[in-house]
């Protein structure tokens, strides 16, 4: 097979960096964490500890000190917690400004990584290796860090920049194929609120689309990072444009919340952007066609479309801590067309509950 060379894609604007992407690139690591750091702390869980050790390995003879963090799987890792077992690492072995934070692993990982470079001294050095889909395309490559409490999903965190972010495609062969499905919600998501292309890919041959080792997986992966990083490079804080990258998250974020934090993100992301297409039918002017389009292709990911119908009271309650939420109103990224995301502000409480009818079971 001919190696294909990797790509870089810019963040630029407020904050720079590059996100670059092929297979068998960790090499680049060294050169990303730069000349002046000295110390390295690897945050990582135990299904990717082989490969954090391998790294480890790499870097031991270039730096002073490489350290290894291993957190709990999953969302198990975005707790204070665990961001303060990393503290305490980092506190004693002297951890200064000049040392570094490397996030290896999916996008739970690379949150709390993330979130704890931005706090560690006011802010360290940051290299970002995801190693879900989720992660490449969207939780390691914005710059949004965090962590989870009782109340709510990501409600503490910092908005900080990676000095670099490596996405190694050969990382993704060991990666479950239902977790690869649901890294493909957000994926789905940038062709929904800006790449039909995207759109195109997955329905021409899902089952190609869905295969980390085709040129269309790859152009998949690409094209979704290239809406992110041209999102981020326009506004990193979400002062305004970024808001379109939390489609189907309003009530997404709601159902992890229900569901104690124990289903995968794209999969309650999925639920979310049904609902979100069945408010933009009813509050908004999307198609028939175009809510079809969701079910269409999210049903061939197998990602699912519907949740509970006693639930919604609840729901309800979690969603008015949403962070798009003003003075009380609810908020939501909807669609006027496909690729034409705007905010839905102000909505009566009954054309919520009614769209939530559409997709409740
Ligand atoms: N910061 C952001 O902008 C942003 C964007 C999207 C999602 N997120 C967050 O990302 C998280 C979801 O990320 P995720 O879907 O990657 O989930 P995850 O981090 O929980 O990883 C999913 C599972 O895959 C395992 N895994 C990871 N890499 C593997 C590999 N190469 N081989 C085998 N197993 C592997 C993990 O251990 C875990 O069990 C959520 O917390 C979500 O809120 C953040
Ligand atoms: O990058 C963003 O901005 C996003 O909203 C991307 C989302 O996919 C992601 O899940 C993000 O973590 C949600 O952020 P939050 O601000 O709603 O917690
Ligand atoms: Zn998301």
């Amino acid at each position: 097979m001919t190696e294909v060379p990797a790509t870089e894609i810019a963040v630029t604007g407020e904050t720079e960096y590059t996100i670059t992407v092929g297979r068998d690139i960790l090499d680049r690591v060294p050169a990303a964490l730069g000349e002046r750091v000295a110390k390295v702390l690897i945050v990582h869980t135990p299904t990717v500890g082989k490969i954090a050790s391998e790294l480890r390995e790499s870097l031991q003879s270039r730096f002073q000190q490489v350290l290894l963090a291993e957190v709990p799987d999953a969302e198990a890792a975005k707790r204070v917690e665990v961001a303060a077992f990393c503290w305490q690492i980092m506190g004693q072995a002297d951890f200064t400004r000049t040392d570094a934070v490397i996030g290896l692993g999916g996008g739970a990982v690379t949150d709390l990584a993330g979130f704890v470079a931005a706090t560690w001294l006011r802010g360290v050095r940051l290299v970002q290796i995801p190693t879900t889909v989720l992660g490449m395309v969207d939780a390691a490559v914005g710059g949004k860090t965090g962590i989870n409490t009782t109340e709510g999903k990501n409600l503490v965190g910092a908005f900080y920049a990676p000095a670099a972010v490596l996405c190694d495609l050969s990382l993704l062969e060991t990666l479950p194929r239902n977790e690869l499905l649901a890294g493909m919600a957000e994926v789905a998501k940038c062709g929904f609120i800006a790449e039909p292309e995207i759109l195109d890919i997955l329905e021409a041959d899902v089952a190609r689309a869905t295969d980390p080792g085709t040129p269309e997986f790859r152009r998949l992966v690409e094209l979704a990072i290239g809406v992110k990083a041209r999102v981020v490079s326009e506004d990193f804080k979400e002062g305004g444009l970024r808001e379109i990258l939390n489609y189907g998250h309003t009530l997404g974020h709601a159902i992890e919340h229900a569901e104690r934090y124990q289903w995968r993100h794209g999969v309650a992301i999925s639920i979310g952007m049904m609902y979100a297409a069945e408010l933009g039918r009813m509050a908004g002017s999307l198609s028939d066609e175009a809510v079809e389009r969701h079910r269409r292709i999210l049903s061939s990911l197998t990602l699912p479309l519907s949740y509970p119908a006693g639930r919604w009271a609840g729901l309800l309650a979690t969603m008015q801590r949403d962070k798009k939420a003003r003075a009380g109103m609810l908020r939501f990224i909807v669609l006027d067309d496909i690729a034409k995301p705007r905010v839905l502000a102000g909505t009566d409480e009954s054309v919520l509950q009614f769209a939530y009818q559409e997709i409740a079971q």
